[in-house]
């Protein structure tokens, strides 16, 4: 079909179809071709790169609220899932993009090529001139739809049969990702965080040779490598193994502490097989932090149970209240399901809640060294008030090595 015979604009190249039928006209950008997915909206002003990188984003189209993206370009570093920048990678992460402005030129020392051209090359397909704060508005009213981006610089696009694909997906409910996100194989990692004006280095322990404070077991869902490297921070010597991994080969590995990663998709249907192994490494004692999608599996883990939000959190500037402190911290968050905290077990309790709606944010088990928490204190993008929590992790571990086995 051809515009005309849509009806759309002279100079449309890019649409943004969602499964009830609303035509959304733009400028397309990024590479060529048509992507599916859940449509969010996602409110940070910096850190594009990493949330298009971040792989809890499989299966879900971005829409930026922030008008200008693309101004500090992109760069190598700045990529937060685990591993090489293979074919494959892109599929592990955000599908398509959907801005307000075109993406602007780089203007930053550590940009090595332009965010457009890097979105063509990795494939994600995206769309400019949107008006997103009506996107953003509808999907507040109405949740987060299922639907296309479709970019084609000759302008041809068959709105009723994209439609009908919009409106034929299942969507993420129901859907394990975890099991595409996760490594294939145990791997290490030594970077440390970014620190001015190095940038990223080796880990101190691993540079100057002195023994790691703890051994961490990170069980990969999804994995943004900010998370392995705030654990380089507090001394640990990393295991990332595969999410389908038993408990027995984890308890095998001796680990000081588990760490239950973010990632992708339900955690109902990751949980099928994740939860028994959780279950176990809890039952044997040893520390447990679970961040994000963990959380989301050790809360079902422990008996509660979890829901899909009608508009989720997406976003760098999110007030969440440490229930045990009563401090306030600004989280990065990125999700769309969430513990229901009103199914919280006898010896969970809730550590944090969201400010904006009230919802779980943090659970932690009476009287054993396991926590976790729904927000990303490793931040990339964001805020890193949290990182307080890899200190409770640490500390959690430091208690347990001292008790004699
Ligand atoms: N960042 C994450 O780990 C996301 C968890 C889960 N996939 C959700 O959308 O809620």
């Amino acid at each position: 079909m051809t515009p005309e015979t849509n009806n759309l604009l002279e100079g449309c190249t890019g649409v943004l179809v969602l499964a009830d039928g609303t035509v959304y006209q733009g400028i397309g950008c990024g590479a060529a071709g048509e992507v599916l997915g859940e449509v969010c909206f996602n409110t940070a002003m910096t850190g594009y790169q990493e949330i298009l990188t971040d792989p809890s984003y499989m299966e879900q189209i971005i829409a930026f609220t922030f008008p200008h993206i693309g101004n500090v370009g992109v760069n190598a570093d700045d990529v937060e899932q685990l591993g090489p920048e293979t074919e494959n990678a892109p599929k592990r992460a955000a599908k398509g993009a959907i801005f307000r402005d075109a993406p602007t030129p780089p203007a930053n020392w550590r940009s090595t090529l332009s965010f457009n051209d890097w979105l063509t090359a990795r494939g994600i397909v995206a769309i400019s001139g949107i008006d997103t704060r009506a996107l953003t508005r509808r999907i507040r009213e109405n949740g987060m739809p299922h639907g296309i981006v479709a970019h084609d610089p000759a302008g041809h696009f068959d709105i009723p049969a994209l439609v009908q694909k919009a409106a034929a997906w299942k969507g993420l409910d129901g859907l394990d990702l975890a099991v595409d996100a996760t490594v294939a194989q145990q791997a290490g990692f030594t970077t440390d965080l970014w620190q001015w004006p190095q940038g990223y280095t080796e880990g101190k322990r691993f540079t100057q040779g002195t023994k790691h404070e703890f051994k961490v077991v990170v069980i990969d869902y999804g994995v943004k490598q900010n998370i392995l490297r705030a654990l380089v921070n507090i001394g640990a010597d990393i295991r990332i193994v595969p999410a389908k991994t038993s408990a027995e080969e984890i308890l095998a590995l001796t680990p000081d502490g588990v760490l239950l990663s973010n990632g992708p998709g339900d955690p109902a249907a990751t949980g099928e097989y994740a939860v028994p192994v959780i279950r176990k490494i809890v039952d044997a004692g040893v520390p447990v932090f679970g961040i994000c999608l963990g959380h989301q599996m050790l809360g079902l883990a422990l008996g509660a149970t979890t829901i899909k939000m009608a508009q989720g959190h997406h976003g760098a500037n999110h007030p969440v209240k440490d229930e045990t402190t009563g401090k306030v911290e600004i989280v990065s968050m990125n999700h769309g399901f969430a513990i229901d905290q009103a199914t919280l077990p006898a010896g969970v309790v809730e550590t944090h809640v969201s400010l904006f709606d009230g919802s779980n944010c943090g659970i932690a088990m009476t009287g054993k060294p396991v926590f976790s928490v729904q927000h990303h204190p490793e931040a990339s993008p964001g805020p890193v008030d949290s990182l307080y929590l890899f200190e409770r992790f640490a500390q959690n571990m430091r208690a347990y090595k001292k008790v004699p086995a």
